[in-house]
């Protein structure tokens, strides 16, 4: 048993997030309380509301950048309640997290920004850090173009890059905050069928978005951040 296993968690049900009763807050306000959900492997989560309404920061909390002070919030095998800081960068190898604005490292090549997680997450062995980093950019189709800087690269193939590096660790979770919020809508579908492939392929995906006519066109479950609950809701007005 490694170390870190000792404060991983089962869930009986096998989910691979759960909240119960859980609030999430920012100091001493309250973003979200009440929240309890089910999320089971292989899903494909639509997280909607308004600009300020608790998405990002409900992402946030599953990754372990809020911190979870009451309430069950459980992700990928750690509870996040109990979770140590030291712990946290182990919680994030079992993630990929997919940002708006890419944040890919300027400085350095598609190649080397994979490498970089890479060796960042104990990777050590040169011919299979080549195998992975081709790998996961064949599955985003950018396989030729890793020897590019990010800023010659379009904002959907920066988008696609970023998504490679979520894939990186065979992660059982993604967690994406509007991932196509700086895209124009062609490039919005063609990272949607990205997605959506990710998700079938077994992967759980949770996706912050406000592109509602998105949502409408590819189907997944819904989840509304509202007066400050999480609730389920069958489908969206466009
Ligand atoms: N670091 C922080 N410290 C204090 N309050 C914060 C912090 N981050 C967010 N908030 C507040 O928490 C609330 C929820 O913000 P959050 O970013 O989670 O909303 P959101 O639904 O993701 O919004 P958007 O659609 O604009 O991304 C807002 O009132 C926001 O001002």
């Amino acid at each position: 048993m490694s170390k870190n296993k000792a404060v991983e968690t089962e869930n009986i049900q096998n989910n691979v997030v759960e909240l119960k009763n859980a609030v999430i807050r920012h100091q001493e306000n309250i973003v979200l309380k009440d929240v309890n959900v089910e999320v089971a492997k292989g899903e494909f989560i639509y997280l909607i509301g308004k600009v300020g309404s608790g998405k990002s920061s409900l992402l946030k909390a599953l990754y372990g950048e809020v911190n979870v002070t009451e309430g069950y919030v459980f992700a990928v095998g750690y509870d996040l309640g109990k979770i140590k800081s030291k712990q946290i960068p182990f919680l994030r190898r079992k993630m990929g997290i997919i940002f708006q604005d890419f944040q890919l490292l300027s400085d350095r090549s598609v190649y080397e920004n994979l490498s970089f997680v890479l060796k960042a997450t104990g990777w050590k062995n040169k011919k299979a850090m080549d195998a992975r980093i081709r790998e996961v950019l064949t599955q985003v189709d950018m396989v030729h173009k890793g020897y590019k800087m990010p800023h010659q690269l379009s904002g959907g193939e920066q988008q696609r890059i970023g998504i490679a590096r979520a894939l990186l660790n065979e992660p059982e979770l993604i967690l994406a905050d509007e991932p196509t919020g700086n895209l124009d809508p062609e490039t919005t579908n063609d990272l949607m069928q990205l997605l959506l492939k990710i998700s079938e392929s077994g992967k759980t995906v949770i996706m912050a978005t406000h592109n509602y006519g998105m949502v409408d066109k590819y189907k997944g479950r819904i989840l509304k951040c509202e007066d400050a609950r999480l609730k389920e809701e069958s489908s969206v007005e466009v």
